[in-house]
């Protein structure tokens, strides 16, 4: 087994990573001391890992109970975190119980946000399932809901107690998803780690996720509430949001993000910031996994708009994340009108 370790101001926990980790869930809650627990889960993810996750818990002597929600990014609303209130409220759940999160980003991001408010605070798990959570999502603590023009406005910073990285789930991940979470393991190459590009291009799995997690957990540990360095981890994301909210969530966040990263790549050369020849090195690794990148999609009303939502937004403009070169990232404040002229040059 493959461990790395967070070390936050508002949480220290351990990321276990194996294949074939998932059975033993129950006996991992056990040893902390957790005697019931609610799992968060989607139709699909239940399908094919929820009665795998009940029996563990079963057989550890944990009283558990599945709550089942519709899978999609429509899923992390209003609608749904109060299902799981009730739901929580009717499996008489207290705050020395816990929330698992079986599922991917969305049930992550949702579920965690349960668990941040319900009685203020319950015990919260993250067993991620896709590519995108076990290398991203699952870690640091960013959890929230969508509304239906901006992405995780509702939200707040709560760690995990623990994250169970089971590689052995995304043998189910079809290659969309799984492309998707390839875009935000290929942002850790382009603003932190150049020699990732090896490990990117053999596909090696194990190797990804446990170096993902462990750039992650820096930045974490650096910046848990994401006041500075962490905002790194953003490189894309305005730009992407803008893209999820204007298709109706139907581009996937994976997909936003790698769209993003390329135009934010392009503007950064065009603006002198970004060293010649890092947007082609980039385009080429979204290319290896079909990852689209075509500036013209983005419209430009709703990109205002989110731009101007934006939480990296502070005196002065939008604190705008671009790479210095591959490898590096830099931030440069900048007003909204200036990133949007930016984007129109590569039209
Ligand atoms: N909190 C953070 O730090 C953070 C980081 C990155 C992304 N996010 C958020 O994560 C969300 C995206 O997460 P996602 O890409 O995992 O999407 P998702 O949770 O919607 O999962 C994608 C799809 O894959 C299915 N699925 C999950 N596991 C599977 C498996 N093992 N086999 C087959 N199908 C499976 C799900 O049912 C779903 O249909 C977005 O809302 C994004 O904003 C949060
Ligand atoms: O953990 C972080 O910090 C990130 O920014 C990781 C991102 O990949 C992730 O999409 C995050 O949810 C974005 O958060 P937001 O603050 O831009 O809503
Ligand atoms: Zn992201």
């Amino acid at each position: 087994m493959r461990e790395v370790f967070v070390e936050a101001e508002n949480g220290s926990y351990a990321i276990k990573i194996e294949r074939g980790l998932l059975p033993r869930l129950g006996a991992e809650l056990k040893e902390m001391g957790i005697s019931r627990a609610a799992i968060v889960t989607d139709e699909t993810v239940n399908a094919l890992y929820g009665a795998a996750a009940e029996k563990s818990l079963r057989e550890a002597g944990i009283r558990a109970k599945i709550i089942v929600l519709p899978a999609g990014e429509h899923t992390k609303s209003q609608k749904y975190l109060y299902e799981i209130y009730d739901e929580l409220a009717a499996f008489g759940v207290h705050r020395s119980d816990a929330l698992v999160a079986l599922g991917g980003g969305v049930i992550g991001d949702l579920a965690g946000f349960a668990a941040a408010t319900y009685m203020r605070g319950i015990g919260f798990i993250q067993v991620p399932t896709t590519l995108l959570a076990q290398v991203d999502s699952s870690v640091g603590g960013k959890v929230a809901i969508n509304l239906p023009y901006a992405k995780n406005i509702i939200g707040s910073f709560y760690q995990p107690g623990l994250v169970l990285i089971d590689t052995a789930t995304l043998d189910s991940l079809d290659a969309r998803q799984f492309a998707a979470g390839m875009a935000e393991v290929i942002k850790y190459a382009a603003i932190f780690d150049e020699t990732m590009e090896t490990m990117i291009r053999a596909r090696d799995l194990e190797a990804i996720v446990c170096r993902s997690c462990e750039i992650k957990a820096d930045y974490v540990r650096r910046d848990p509430f994401d006041k500075g360095c962490r905002m790194e981890l953003n490189f894309g994301h305005t730009l992407g949001h803008c893209l999820e909210v204007q298709t109706d969530f139907s581009v996937l966040h994976g997909e936003g993000v790698a769209v993003g990263m390329a135009a934010m790549a392009k503007i950064g050369e065009n603006k002198g910031i970004t060293e010649p020849g890092t947007y082609e090195r980039l385009i080429s690794l979204l290319d290896d996994f079909g990852l689209a990148h075509d500036p013209a999609i983005f419209d430009r009303e709703t990109l205002e708009k989110t731009v101007n939502k934006d939480k990296k937004m502070e005196k002065g403009g939008v604190r705008a994340i671009f790479l210095e070169r591959m490898g590096k990232a830099v931030a440069k404040t900048l007003p909204a009108a200036e990133l949007i002229a930016g984007w129109e040059e590569l039209l």
